[in-house]
């Protein structure tokens, strides 16, 4: 292989993200478990798309896999790209006022409901989003 092959940028990962948002603007925020790329840091849950699935479709099945939750309806809201060490990154947030359940931690996560987050660390890739969210 060539070096301007070696380090040409790998094509970016579509991951699905949502905002749970009650009707008080808390949103719910998960830390990510141990053995993944940025174990405990704080994001928004979510997870890459499979192939094959609409990027609605895979936020569904991750909230249902990560946290026991149904998500009834979402919104596309922005997209943003980022280049960490273990991965080239396109996330899709999405912010969802309906979904049936309460949150569980069932891959041993914890997770925050937060009116002003204090949690810390985040991703890099988010921080710029709790700006936004407030405004
Ligand atoms: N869920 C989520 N991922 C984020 C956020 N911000 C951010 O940079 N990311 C990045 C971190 C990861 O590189 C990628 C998500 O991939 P992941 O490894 O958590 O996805 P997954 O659950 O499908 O993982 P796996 O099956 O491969 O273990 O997106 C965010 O707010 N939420």
């Amino acid at each position: 292989m060539s070096g301007a092959q070696a380090s040409a940028p790998a094509r970016p990962v579509d991951v699905a993200v949502g905002i749970l948002m009650k009707p008080n603007g808390d949103v719910l925020l998960g830390q990510r478990p141990a053995g993944k790329p940025y174990a405990g840091y704080w994001e928004f849950p979510g997870g890459k798309v499979d192939p094959g699935e609409t990027i609605l479709e895979a936020l569904k099945r991750e909230f249902m896999e990560e946290l026991g939750i149904e998500v009834l309806s979402a919104d596309e809201w922005c997209g943003v790209e980022h280049v960490y060490e273990h991965a080239h990154v396109r996330l899709h947030f999405f912010i969802s006022r309906e979904w049936r359940g309460e949150p569980q931690s069932l891959e041993n996560q914890a997770f925050a409901w937060q009116g002003v987050v204090s949690v810390e660390p985040l991703l890099p890739a988010t921080i710029p989003l709790l700006e936004w969210i407030h405004r």
